[in-house]
């Protein structure tokens, strides 16, 4: 569905020459929550405005559905535009419109008849949510609101993609969810292509199906979110996922429990899909003369199912210990003695 090539974007700045893309290779496919995570400065914007052909880069091709973005020009560029569409951190609605009347402006540019427009603007509404503010103006919305209009207006002239740039960024962290839920049912219920650019994990996790993270203009590492959070490869990406697990503070725990309780071993222990919902440590437990301390444990539901992190001090003979820890890798979960 979207293809990137080589992709390198380079700005002239009063100081010199600054690479903002760097030789960027990516494909999304079609329906897919594609998410680009980076900290500010990464790369992300640029990235995204390269995609509906707001930048040219100065290397490389951008092609969504076999149309050629990034040599389209004029009428050809406005064409293919129509079905990418954006919505933004701070909404871009007209102040001076209502909220049927922003969802229609771009079926007014488009030529859409009158009364055709009333009925999509209707069917808009509905699904985004806001029927009784029909008749509002931004003003008297509230963040959460505005980002639903921002949506109803931007899949006005039913796009193929949809480019969300730190859409959630503005809003508290309730509103987020109400709004991500959105997007998810909105990429299932009309097949759109979602690309998302957020500097928050929470995000990507929530939603997406893929991931690409950025550092320095390049993506550093891209994959299944699942997988991702599994078995994050780069240190960037061990941060971001450390961000919304709390690893950090596990190795702490982790640290002052050895301190504690010098004999034993703290094991971590992740579990994928179905192995979340099996009594493992029930049966460990029962099969095994061994103490078990939970020391800290969470599931965390993704787009492609579960993950689980269980951390466990284990403490008794060693032979016992480590029969313990064989039986946990025999049952097919990762195990890593901390
Ligand atoms: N039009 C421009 N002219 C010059 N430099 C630019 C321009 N646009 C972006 N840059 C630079 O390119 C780099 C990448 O910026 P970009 O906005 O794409 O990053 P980002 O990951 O989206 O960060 P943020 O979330 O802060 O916007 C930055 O160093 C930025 O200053």
């Amino acid at each position: 569905m979207i293809n990137l090539q080589d992709i390198t974007k380079k700005f002239t700045t009063k100081s010199g020459e600054l690479l903002a893309v760097d030789k960027v290779n990516l494909k999304i496919e079609r329906g897919e929550i594609f998410g680009v995570i980076g900290y500010s400065g990464a790369g992300k914007s640029t990235l995204i405005r390269l995609l509906n052909g707001l930048e040219k880069p100065t290397f490389g091709t951008v092609s969504v559905n076999g149309k050629e973005i990034s040599k389209a020009r004029g009428k050809e560029l406005r064409i293919a535009r129509q079905k990418i569409s954006m919505i933004f951190q701070h909404f871009n609605l007209m102040w001076s419109r209502t909220v049927e009347e922003n969802i229609s402006f771009p079926l007014e540019i488009a030529g859409v008849p009158k009364a055709e427009r009333t009925k999509r603007v209707a069917e808009l509404i509905d699904l985004v949510g806001l029927s009784g503010r029909e008749k509002s103006y931004p003003s008297q919305l509230s963040g959460g609101q505005k980002q639903r209009v921002g949506i109803a207006r931007a899949l006005a002239n039913k796009p193929e993609v949809l480019l969300c740039d730190e859409a959630t960024s503005a809003l508290d962290p309730e509103t987020t969810d109400a709004i991500l839920d959105l997007l998810v049912e909105i990429n299932d219920r009309l097949g759109l292509t979602i690309v998302l650019i957020t500097h928050e994990m929470h995000v990507i996790r929530k939603i997406c199906h893929q991931v690409a993270v950025m550092e320095n203009g390049q993506v550093v590492e891209t994959g299944n979110v699942l997988e991702v959070f599994q078995q994050p490869r780069e240190a960037i990406t061990k941060r971001f996922v450390s961000s919304i697990s709390g690893v950090e503070s596990i190795q702490q725990t982790a640290k002052l429990l050895r301190e504690h309780y010098p004999n034993g071993k703290v094991v971590q222990l992740t579990f994928l899909g179905d192995k979340t919902e099996q009594p493992i440590l029930s049966k460990l437990i029962r099969q095994f003369p061994v103490e078990v301390n939970i020391v800290q444990g969470s599931i965390s539901p993704t787009q492609n199912g579960s993950y689980g992190t269980l951390y466990l001090h284990i403490d008794g003979a060693a032979d016992e210990i480590d029969q313990a820890i064989y039986y946990l890798h025999e049952q097919d979960v990762k195990t890593e003695v901390i």
